[in-house]
């Protein structure tokens, strides 16, 4: 039996962080993980959608400049961007993520992990055996989540794509149809657009893409895709999914009775938390659903304070960046340090083209909350920074300010490559900095962040 201070199951990033930083507090700790190091998001996640998101935005990027323009005389190239995809996602191996841990002294053991008792925690190991580990201080969840399959007609997991399937795709599909505009569908549609499939449709059944950012967001979205070429179906579901032949194509029938052909369709509606098979039901638990955790990461209901759970098993924010900091979160309390409650901000970059970049409340978030609101607008392209940029940036910058108290509660910024603007207003929102303050912070000339001046003058500042 294995006496630790602390367990991590999970080593995606957020069970990664948690595990460094006790770590690196000079605590002992173990990392468990079934399958490879660095989770959902660096193998099927974040880094390979990105990877294939990368060569059309700079693409895209250089149709918008005279002179560049003319450079660009042959075809996005689809295998060389698989290429680089498998390059940085180290072909689906994990050999490169474990030196940093053992350098750390982290014992890793690779294997589901299972909650026997309270600290104790089950590894079934490779050799059909149990490797028992017991912890002095916490266990710290950090399982993920896998992709929701929605309950349509015909659809069975493993007939259509998922994300594993879509991030890791080696031909590319002629045509494509993808279910859900969320973050997943709106990236994916586009990048498979300009990869190259000639046919790609989305199918949101919510009114609009991006359907929990701003309402201006999902429209300019909208308009990108259709001027790309892309069907964008929304306020619609599909009902039905039927497939003659095993490998052959498969048509969708919508609630609007049109149908779609495809030869794959991604099925991106959002995930359901890890948390099957956990041993959750031993420490009274219910399995399947989402830990419920405190400001601190604690797992509400499980006495003595042992249990944490971080990132997207969670479900408080599915996104690797807020779950490497409830990760480092998790870790001080862990280590007894006198630490804040888990901040509600929630940065947030959709990475299509233009780009949505979102932190805080959106104006209807705010008005629900009751807060004294007042919102601002400006045009991206309206600045001299964008013109520099290229020709025809659109899209739309707000901030959303609590009236009263005059500092900001959200911001949203539509544009291509405005993911490095997001982390000012994030500042901004964290610090409760005051507008007039804001005012102070002067932004360089002639850059895309001039949309600060535009939208505090707005304000009347
Ligand atoms: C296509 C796609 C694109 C994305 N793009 C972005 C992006 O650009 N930016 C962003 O911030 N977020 C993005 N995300 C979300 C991001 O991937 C997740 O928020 C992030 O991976 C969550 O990290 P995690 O550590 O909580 O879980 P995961 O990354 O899911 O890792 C959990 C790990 O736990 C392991 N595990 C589960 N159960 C057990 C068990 N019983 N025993 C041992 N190990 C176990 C799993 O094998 C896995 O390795 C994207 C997600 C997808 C699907
Ligand atoms: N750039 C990023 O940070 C990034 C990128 C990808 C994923 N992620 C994370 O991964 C998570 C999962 O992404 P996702 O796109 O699966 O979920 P999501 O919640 O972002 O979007 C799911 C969408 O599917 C729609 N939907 C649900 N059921 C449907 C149905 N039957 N037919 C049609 N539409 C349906 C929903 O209305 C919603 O708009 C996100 O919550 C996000 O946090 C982040």
């Amino acid at each position: 039996m294995d006496e630790i201070d602390v367990i991590v199951i999970g080593a995606g990033p957020a069970g990664e962080s948690a595990a460094a930083r006790c770590a690196d507090g000079g605590l002992s700790v173990a990392l468990v993980e079934q399958r490879l190091v660095g989770g959902e998001c660096l193998y099927y996640g974040c880094i390979p959608s990105k990877a294939l998101i990368r060569p059309g935005d700079v693409l895209a990027a250089a149709r918008r400049v005279p002179g560049a323009a003319q450079a660009l005389t042959g075809r996005l190239d689809a295998r060389e961007a698989f290429a680089r995809r498998d390059e940085l996602v180290g072909e689906w191996d994990d050999a490169a993520q474990l030196p940093a841990f053992e350098e750390k002294g982290v014992l890793f053991v690779r294997g589901p992990g299972r909650i026997a008792d309270d600290r104790v925690v089950d590894v079934s190991t490779s050799d059909g055996g149990t490797r028992r580990l017991t912890a002095r201080r916490a266990v710290v969840l950090a399982t993920g989540t896998s992709p929701a399959i929605p309950p349509i007609d015909g659809l069975r997991r493993g007939q259509v794509w998922d994300n594993q399937d879509a991030t890791a795709v080696k031909e590319l599909p002629e045509r494509l149809l993808v279910i859900g505009g969320g973050f997943i569908g709106a990236e994916m549609t586009q990048a498979f657009r300009r990869l190259g499939c000639t046919q790609v449709t989305v199918v949101e059944e919510a009114e609009r893409l991006l359907v929990a950012e701003e309402p201006f967001a999902g429209e300019q979205v909208r308009e990108a895709f259709e001027a790309e070429g892309v069907d964008v179906v929304t306020g619609v579901r599909v009902t039905a999914v039927e497939q003659r032949d095993t490998d052959g194509p498969l048509t969708a029938t919508l609630g609007d009775g049109r149908r779609v052909t495809a030869d794959e369709i991604l099925v991106a509606v959002g995930r359901r938390a890890e948390t099957e098979g956990l041993g959750l039901e031993a420490i009274g638990l219910t399995p399947g659903g989402f830990v419920e955790v405190d400001g601190w990461m604690r797992a509400t209901g499980v006495p003595g304070g042992w249990l944490y759970a971080v990132g997207d098993c969670n479900g408080r924010a599915l996104l690797t960046h807020m779950g490497k900091y409830q990760g480092r979160l998790a870790a001080d309390v862990i280590m007894g340090k006198d630490v804040p409650e888990s901040t509600t901000v929630v940065p947030r970059v959709t990475f299509t083209d233009p780009q949505v970049c979102a932190v805080g409340l959106t104006e209807r978030q705010a008005r629900e909350r009751g807060l004294p609101v007042r919102t601002v607008t400006t045009g991206t392209g309206d600045v001299d920074g964008a013109h520099v940029l290229g020709v025809g940036i659109t899209g739309t910058c707000k901030l959303v300010v609590d009236d009263d108290r005059k500092v900001l509660v959200g911001a949203t910024f539509v544009g291509p490559g405005m993911q490095e603007l997001l982390h000012s207003a994030t500042i901004a929102i964290v610090g409760e900095l005051p507008l007039a303050t804001l005012w102070q912070a002067v932004p360089p000339f002639p850059t895309v962040s001039e949309v600060w001046l535009r939208l505090l003058e707005a304000y009347g500042l």
